[in-house]
């Protein structure tokens, strides 16, 4: 790796425009990420945050401007390219396999992760070191007592709490989740900070969430979007003392 790559920002986002039709949704974003940093995004309902996680993923194409992974453009990059350069997404709504037991999801997300596909799944599952792998994550998140239930039949936080798993297995060093604690209880919530802030650990986090108080807990650095525009991007106690942000958003919810 040259020197260059090493001393560039896990992400960077420059001049970042997004249309859908004629509607302007990402309005000019510039954001810098550095490496083994807790950044969160935040901001009122259709700010354009789970847009700006399409864009970062590939999901959905740029209109204009730049976004580059670890100082690599992704420009014409589809999404598992994008997650060959070491960047990995939860989404909104969880995408675990219902009918194959949590031991399953796990050890498909490490196949994924690791470019094979279904297809190879009884050749490969007989792996002892992948089978190793996947229960050495199932206890990290947990969920050892769990592995061999049909994921479908795991609690809601339990569930997202596998899809985290699912995101994190292939050892991404940039990892996205998409409003990881939604729909949770104080104290799963709770839980969940404490395996958000463990499987993170060294790598650069990148979240959007609603609940300030696991916002506040978690990230080194908040971004506040307001109409696909960054209207403030800095330190928690800076963000908290910010007027404009206490007007356009924490002046609305419990921070
Ligand atoms: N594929 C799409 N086509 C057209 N419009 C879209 C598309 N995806 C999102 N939008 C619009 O972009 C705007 C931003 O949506 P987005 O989901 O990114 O907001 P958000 O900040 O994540 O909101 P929330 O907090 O409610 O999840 C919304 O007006 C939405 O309707």
């Amino acid at each position: 790796m040259s020197t260059i790559a090493l001393q560039a920002p896990a992400i960077e986002l420059r001049d970042v425009c997004k249309r859908f039709g004629r509607t302007e949704i990402i309005r000019g974003v510039n954001l810098s990420i550095s490496r083994g940093e807790r950044h969160a995004i935040i901001g009122p309902n259709g700010a354009g945050k789970t847009t700006l996680f399409n864009l970062i993923s590939g999901r959905f194409p740029i209109s204009s401007g730049s976004i580059t992974v670890d100082g690599k453009s992704t420009a014409n990059l589809a999404p598992q390219e994008i997650n060959r350069l070491g960047l990995s997404r939860s989404f909104q709504i969880t995408s675990i396999f219902p009918r194959m037991t949590v031991f399953e999801n796990i050890r498909c997300g490490l196949l994924w992760s690791q470019g094979y596909r279904y297809s190879f799944w009884n050749l490969l599952g007989r792996q002892k070191a992948l089978n190793e792998a996947a229960d050495q994550l199932l206890e990290r998140l947990k969920l050892s007592d769990r592995r061999n239930l049909q994921a479908g039949l795991l609690s809601y936080a339990e569930q997202r709490a596998l899809e985290i798993g699912i995101t994190i297995a292939g050892g991404a060093e940039i990892i996205l989740l998409d409003e990881p604690t939604a729909g949770m209880s104080h104290s799963e919530t709770d839980s969940a900070v404490a395996l958000i802030r463990s499987v993170s650990e060294g790598k650069t986090l990148i979240m959007v969430e609603h609940d300030m108080s696991v916002v506040f807990g978690l990230a080194d650095r908040i971004t506040v979007l307001v109409y696909g525009e960054v209207i403030a991007s800095d330190a928690p106690a800076a963000i908290r003392g910010n007027a404009a942000v206490q007007e356009a958003y924490l002046g609305t919810v419990a921070a």
